[in-house]
C-alpha cells in the first residue's frame, strides 16, 4: 500500500514507495517472525496452544507528506476483526529501529482494554486519510494517553480492545514495524450484520472480490479464513 497522499504519483519520480506489506503470511522469511519462540511464549499465555496467526504486517510509514496521512487514526483492532472471543486474541508489534514521538510512534489509552467495541469510521481529517483506517468515532480526549517510545526489537503485545493509533512521521525517514495479530485457533467466527462492524465488512468484501475476483461472492469471515495460518498446535477452528 501507499500513502493516500501519494496513491496516485509518488514522494520521488520514479521511485516507488511502498508502506506497507500487509498479508506476508506467505513469505517464508518474514513469517518467520510469527513463529519466534520468544514471541509466542506470550501469545499462548493469551490464545492457549492452538495460535493462529490471523494478520500480519510490516509497517513502513512514511515521511509525512505534508498533509498528516501519515498518522494512523485511534482505533480498536477487534473492529476489524468477525471472530471472538476478544480475550483469546493478541497483537503483537515489534519496532524495526527505534521509535519516538519523532516518527509517530504507537499511542496508546492505558485502561481501555476492559471497555466495550465502540463505533467506528473515516476521520474528517483535512488531508484526507488512508483507505481502512477507520477510527474512533468519539472518544474521551481528555483519557491519558501513552506514547510507546521503543527501542529496535523492543515488542508490545495489546489487546484488540486497547485504543491505540500512532502519530505523524515528521521525520524524513521510514519508521518500520512488524506485527502479526495471533488468535486461538478455538475461537469462532461471528456474523457481524447489525452491529458496528458492518461498514468494515463491506469495504473489505469489496476489496476481496477485486482481488480474487469472486463478484461479491467472499464473505467477511472467507477473507479472514483465508489468510489465517497456523503457528503452533491444532487448527481447531478459525
Ligand atoms: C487490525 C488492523 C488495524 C489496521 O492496521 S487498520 C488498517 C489496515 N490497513 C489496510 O487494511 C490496508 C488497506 N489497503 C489496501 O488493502 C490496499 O493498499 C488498497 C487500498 C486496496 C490498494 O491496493 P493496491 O494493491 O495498493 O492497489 P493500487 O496501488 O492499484 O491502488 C488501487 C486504488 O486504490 C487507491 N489507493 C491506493 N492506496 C491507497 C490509500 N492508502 N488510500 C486510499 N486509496 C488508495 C489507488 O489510488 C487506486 O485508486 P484508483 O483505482 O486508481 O482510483
Ligand atoms: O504501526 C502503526 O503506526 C500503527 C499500527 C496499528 O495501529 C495497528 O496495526 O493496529
Amino acid at each position: 500500500m501507499r500513502d493516500v497522499a501519494i496513491a496516485k504519483s509518488e514522494f520521488v519520480k520514479d521511485q516507488k514507495a511502498v508502506s506497507k506489506l500487509q498479508d506476508f503470511q506467505e513469505d517464508p522469511e518474514l513469517f518467520r517472525y510469527c513463529s519466534l519462540p520468544q514471541i509466542l511464549k506470550y501469545v499462548e499465555a493469551f490464545t492457549g496452544p492452538n495460535i493462529m496467526a490471523m494478520h500480519t504486517m510490516l509497517i513502513n510509514k512514511p515521511p509525512d507528506a505534508g498533509k498528516k496521512t501519515s498518522r494512523h487514526p485511534m482505533h480498536q483492532d477487534l473492529h476489524y476483526f468477525p471472530f471472538r472471543p476478544a480475550d483469546r486474541i493478541v497483537c503483537s508489534w515489534t519496532a524495526m529501529e527505534k521509535v519516538d514521538r519523532r516518527n509517530g510512534c504507537l499511542v496508546v489509552l492505558p485502561g481501555t482494554h476492559k471497555g466495550t467495541l465502540k463505533e467506528h469510521d473515516y476521520p474528517d481529517w483535512e488531508g484526507g486519510v488512508n483507505k481502512m483506517y477507520h477510527g474512533i468515532r468519539d472518544y474521551d480526549p481528555q483519557h491519558p494517553r501513552v506514547h510507546l517510545e521503543m527501542e529496535k526489537g523492543d515488542t508490545v503485545f495489546f489487546h484488540p480492545l486497547l485504543i491505540h493509533g500512532s502519530g505523524m512521521n515528521s521525520t524524513q525517514g521510514f519508521r518500520k514495524a512488524i506485527s502479526c495479530h495471533y488468535a486461538s485457533a478455538d475461537c469462532y467466527y461471528i456474523d457481524v450484520k447489525g452491529t458496528t462492524q458492518e461498514n468494515i465488512e463491506k469495504e473489505v468484501q469489496e476489496i476481496a472480490a477485486r482481488k480474487y475476483a469472486m463478484e461479491d461472492s467472499i464473505k467477511f469471515q472467507d477473507a479472514w479464513a483465508l489468510r489465517g495460518r497456523l503457528v503452533h498446535g491444532e487448527r481447531t477452528s478459525l
